[in-house]
């Protein structure tokens, strides 16, 4: 029996990665593709929001939201029993794309494809690396060599920069293809400077392509046909021979709830004063508007806020608002939240 190919998408928090695969969903041309979202958080945003896109050929049962932690650090409990169910039904998928959180390590993921459970039915088409160019351009992936110099005296044993560094290398050294995403939002001298920077990271022979909305033909980003789970030593990880089990206890994420807004425009102003202060890396959620029949979707990668209504609240359904927030460890979640909460109930004061 042929193994289904799957395609592993990985990149940073916000870096594009449900943008590009919202865009493979509508230009698939008839092939039936599955999804497997992962999240760093207990609750599922990237589900909800390529549901709420209303693909006619994507049915609610394609797309698996895997919510309890981050896929590498539950591979055996959650992400191959969810494999197992979607390569055993009846009309299984021509191909699964696996987005993995934004913190996850892509290595395990891979390594998870060596398992008896799944290696006779599927194989890792490719691994893709979503990068954010404009967050690579702000330098949010880069140390400052001061600090780390003084940090490597206090402790010698400290192998890596920064948590948001550390990331960034381990999901390049993993890929097979690496898709600069985001590049709308800078110039071609900037890019210049940016991709050799991204480049420095590659493994030898993966190659790379600009993109911006995450819009690729999916002629280049599926059919790789690289089965990287027999390709493991080439792809070097912080974590060899270490137990697989990391945790992620440089990262903290909680949701705010609220109620419906008055206005998205004043929503977001009062963000993006909490986000700059607290330095949070990434909002994303459901807003309730009032006198909106439509959910309005919340999205912030660092700065930058996006917001746009997606499908009608249906009957029945709660109109609350509910953020996901994710920063580095040491946030102060107890100032945070009462501001997001303010935010989401005041805006019309
Ligand atoms: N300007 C610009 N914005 C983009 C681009 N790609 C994605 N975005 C926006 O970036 C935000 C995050 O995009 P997502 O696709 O949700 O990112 P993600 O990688 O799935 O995020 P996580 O799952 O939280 O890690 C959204 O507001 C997108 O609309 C792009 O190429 N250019």
């Amino acid at each position: 029996m042929a193994k289904i190919p799957t395609t592993v998408v990985t990149g940073f928090l916000g870096a594009g990665k449900t943008t590009l695969i919202r865009s493979l969903l509508e230009n698939a041309g008839g092939r039936r593709l599955a999804v497997v979202v992962n999240e760093f958080g207990d609750v599922g945003v990237d589900g909800e929001i390529l549901r709420g896109c209303g693909i006619e050929t994507c049915s609610d049962d394609d797309i698996v939201e895997l919510a309890n932690g981050c896929i590498c650090c539950t591979v055996a409990d959650d992400f191959l029993p969810t494999m197992r169910k979607l390569i055993d039904r009846a009309d299984p998928p021509e191909h699964i794309l696996v987005e993995t959180s934004g913190l996850a390590l892509p290595k395990p993921l891979v390594k998870a494809f060596t398992w008896p459970e799944v290696r006779t039915r599927a194989t890792v088409d490719g691994v893709i690396a979503l990068i954010d160019a404009d967050a690579v351009a702000a330098g949010r992936f880069a140390h400052d060599e001061a600090a780390l110099d003084q940090a490597r005296r206090a402790d010698a044993t400290l192998d890596h920069e920064t948590p948001l560094e550390e990331l960034f290398e381990e999901q390049l050294a993993c890929a097979d293809l690496v898709v600069l995403n985001k590049t709308d939002l800078l110039d071609a001298e900037v890019m210049v400077r940016v991709e050799a920077e991204v480049r420095a990271h590659m493994r030898p022979g993966a190659k790379l392509i600009h993109a911006a909305h995450g819009r690729v033909d999916p002629a280049v980003l599926l059919g790789l046909g690289v089965a990287a789970e027999d390709d493991l030593d080439s792809r070097p990880s912080h974590h060899d021979g270490a137990d697989d089990d990391h945790d992620h206890d440089d990262f903290d994420t909680f949701v705010v709830s609220g109620e419906e807004i008055a206005s998205p425009e004043v929503l977001s102003d009062q963000l993006a004063g909490v986000i700059a202060e607290h330095d949070i890396l990434r909002l994303k959620g459901v807003v309730a508007v009032k006198g909106k029949p439509s959910r309005l979707i919340l999205q912030a990668v660092g700065p930058r806020i996006q917001t746009y209504f997606d499908r009608p609240w249906r009957a029945g359904e709660a109109r609350v608002s509910r953020l996901v927030v994710i920063a580095e460890k040491g946030v102060d979640r107890a100032a945070v939240t009462p501001r997001m909460q303010e935010a989401l109930i005041a805006t019309d004061a």
